[in-house]
């Protein structure tokens, strides 16, 4: 016998409540099917589960997809040489607990996920951390992988070929670099992962700092460090300094200065400024490195306030800076003017220009916000990278006083005694120029240069695939120590090695090749395990621009004074140094004025 659901001719009823709303309505529907209620009730029972059927396959895509990648992931991972197990180094949970700096800026992933979170100024991580990768490339070679979770894959490199194919062909940064500037400075369009993203306006900054010093134009003095070092005397009423204070004073005049041109010097807010700059750096990269922001810590609403008010400081002396500038606003003029850039503006005008310039061809224009943030992220990046180079070659200075002779000689010799110092005389300054090199060389301002190729495999001339978003990393305490590379003195500071071993940072300092004033570094067998500012499309922007800018403040200060350390501590210095170079001490010091 058949059924009474069987015998209801249902096939008259709309499937769809478009359908049912476009038929007569359930007046016209079979008695068995129900009323309009009833209908409605078996629709909304039918859309239910037709909504989480697609929920459920959009889930199992999504995971099937992350398990493919995966499996990909470990297959290609797997090629490359390293140890079998997941990470489980004891040494290294130590480094997990150090805390993260910007000036670092080499953040990694974090508590709970991270291996490391790498600290500015030499921390204890480092040396672990180095420790460990040399240990691995001992053992495995030039190339290294390292899971650092299931789904996170480290390759390290030091093979100076590879290095520079990895650097050039790995165009993206870790996202979380992206993250730390983002948390630290708002919306910005620098040191973000995507390097489609930063292109435009790395180029126009780079066009900015080469013209501040034009190198081989022979009349342009650094008018900046004239101005900084008018404050050391200011500075010098003090009894003496510690090396890192100083160093981050002179970093900060020098890199605001030129960001922000003369309105930097009369802002009543730099001390402020100075300090929490410092601050927001210094923590930046651990609190980006939470995946989630951990709103409810106190400490970490704290830090965002900070932030805030870093913030609102910066976008102030940039409205100041902007009223003394020539060009107030950025308007359809400084459009039109600004094919390349204009020197005598500041930076703002010419990202805001080349951005017009942009604009106009198709792509879109900067906001406000993002102009800020740039500008907020390279004070950061600029001021903690440059106090670290500063203070190394100061300390170096204080540590080897037959050094610092030779460097006033030289610079004495260079240019008279009244004359002012020029860009044209730095070039002829090989000691001194050697010696920025060396202390860069021994102390990069962070100890890995790291990439990641966000969307493609990454195939390597030695046959190594590496899969996409592994965290690409370069170790360069150990590719800037290599003994085969360097010598048996590799550890050692002797900044006469540049000399002798014609490393060409000639690409560095923008001179033609071949230049006799730069013909110290005319050749460049050592050049590619030379990388204290990177290389390849993420290399340093302002690298020509702080060799210079740093080498012209120890120029003009060593002409006028003599560094020499403070009485208390001269007795320990010579045993401070430690045999790695990763750590210096921070000697406190004392600027005599010399007799001329
Ligand atoms: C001694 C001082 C400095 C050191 C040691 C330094 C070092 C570095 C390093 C290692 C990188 C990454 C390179 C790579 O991944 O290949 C970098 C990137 C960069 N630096 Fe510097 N830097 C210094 C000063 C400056 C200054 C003064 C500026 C500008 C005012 C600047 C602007 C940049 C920019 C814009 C990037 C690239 C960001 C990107 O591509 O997203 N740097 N720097």
């Amino acid at each position: 016998m058949a059924s009474s659901s069987s015998s209801c001719d249902a096939t008259g009823v709309p499937f769809t409540l478009l359908g049912a709303l476009i038929t007569a309505g359930p007046a016209a529907w079979p008695a068995c099917v129900g009323d309009g209620r009833a209908f409605l009730r078996d629709y909304a029972r039918r859309g239910t589960n037709a909504l989480l059927w697609a929920g459920l396959l959009s889930v199992t895509w999504v995971l099937l997809l992350r398990v493919a990648a995966m499996l990909r992931l470990w297959a290609l991972g797997s090629r490359i040489p390293g140890p079998r197990a997941l990470l489980a180094d004891p040494g290294l949970a130590a480094v997990l607990r150090d805390g993260g700096d910007i000036t670092g800026w080499w953040p990694f992933l974090s508590p709970p996920y991270s291996l490391f979170i790498l600290t500015g100024f030499g921390s204890v991580g480092w040396v672990q951390l180095v420790g460990f990768l040399s240990k691995l490339h001992g053992r495995y070679g030039p190339v290294v992988r390292l899971w650092v979770g299931p789904s996170q894959l480290l390759v390290s490199v030091i093979d100076p070929t590879l290095v520079k194919e990895v650097l050039t062909k790995a165009e993206d940064k870790l996202p979380l670099t992206g993250r730390t500037y983002n948390l630290a400075c708002g919306k910005l369009g620098l040191f973000v992962s995507l390097f489609q993203k930063v292109k435009s306006t790395r180029d126009s900054l780079k066009i900015f700092l080469n013209e501040k010093l034009t190198v081989g134009a022979g009349q342009s003095s650094f008018k900046i460090i004239d101005a900084v070092l008018n404050r050391i005397n200011t500075i010098m009423s003090k009894d003496f300094m510690d090396t890192r204070s100083f160093s981050q004073h002179m970093a900060f005049n020098i890199i605001g200065a030129t960001l922000l041109g003369d309105a930097f010097f009369d802002w009543s807010d730099a001390a402020a400024y100075e300090e929490l700059l410092m601050l927001v750096a210094k923590d930046g990269c651990f609190w980006a490195s939470y995946a989630i922001p951990p709103f409810w810590r106190p400490s970490y609403r704290r830090y965002r306030t900070l932030c805030a008010k870093l913030k609102i400081l910066t976008e102030s002396v940039i409205r100041k800076s902007r009223q003394n500038s020539s060009l107030n606003h950025f308007d359809q003029r400084s459009c039109l003017k600004s094919e390349g850039t204009d020197p005598n503006t500041h930076v703002l005008d010419n990202i805001m220009a080349s951005h017009c310039l942009h604009g106009a061809a198709g792509g879109p224009l900067n906001s406000e916000e993002e102009i800020f943030g740039n500008i907020m992220g390279l004070m950061l990046h600029g001021i903690s990278a440059s106090a670290n180079l500063i203070g190394n070659i100061l300390t170096r200075l204080v540590l080897f006083p037959e050094l610092q002779d030779q460097l006033h000689a030289e610079i004495v010799s260079v240019c008279n005694e009244s004359s002012k110092l020029e860009v044209d005389d730095l070039l002829r300054m090989q000691v001194l120029l050697a010696t920025v090199c060396e202390s860069a060389r021994l102390l990069p301002a962070g100890p890995l240069l790291q990439r990641c190729s966000l969307k493609h495999d990454l195939r390597l001339g030695s046959g190594i695939t590496v899969p996409a978003r592994s965290i690409l990393v370069v170790p360069l305490h150990l590719v800037q120590m290599d003994a085969s590379v360097w010598g048996d003195d590799a550890d050692q500071f002797n900044p006469h090695r540049f000399l002798k071993k014609d490393v060409d940072i000639g690409e560095i300092l923008g001179a033609p090749k071949g230049s006799n004033r730069i013909n110290i570094f005319s050749e460049c067998a050592k050049t590619e395990s030379f990388l204290p500012f990177g290389s390849g499309s993420r290399e340093c922007v302002g690298q020509k621009f702080v060799v210079l800018a740093i080498s012209m403040l120890i120029a003009s200060l060593l002409r006028s004074y003599e560094v020499q350390p403070h009485p208390s501590l001269s007795k320990e210095m010579g045993t401070a140094v430690d045999s790695s170079h990763l750590h210096l001490p921070n000697p406190k010091i004392i600027l005599t004025k010399r007799r001329i």
